[in-house]
């Protein structure tokens, strides 16, 4: 029993582990997001861009079968984070 759940809970740690990879991967393309748009003048925010995201993650959390509000949950922690790390670096290269 005690070997079982020992078992399953590496799996979990396995996940978790990839999760926390994905996680530092998109973060990591706030730099070069946040550098094109302010070549191009245009705001961090994109309303637009952020509804067809979550659109297209209530779609994907139907076909696995996961909670949509959890999904869109998670998702809303991780784009207002990337805009937080947008502006962060756009606030300290500008000021150099
Ligand atoms: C990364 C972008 O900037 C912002 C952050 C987003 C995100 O984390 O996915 C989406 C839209 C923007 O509000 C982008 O415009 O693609």
């Amino acid at each position: 029993m005690t070997e079982e759940l020992n078992e399953i809970r590496k799996k979990i740690d396995e996940i978790d582990s990839k999760i926390l990879e994905l996680i530092a991967k998109r973060n990591s393309l706030a730099k070069d997001v946040a550098e094109i748009k302010s070549k191009m003048g245009i705001p961090i925010n994109d309303e637009e861009r952020e509804k067809y995201i979550y659109d297209r993650i209530r779609k994907l959390c139907r076909e696995h079968k996961v909670d949509e509000n959890i999904g869109v949950q998670i998702f809303k922690i991780l784009i207002e984070h990337n805009k937080h790390l947008q502006k962060q670096y756009l606030s300290e290269t500008q000021q150099k």
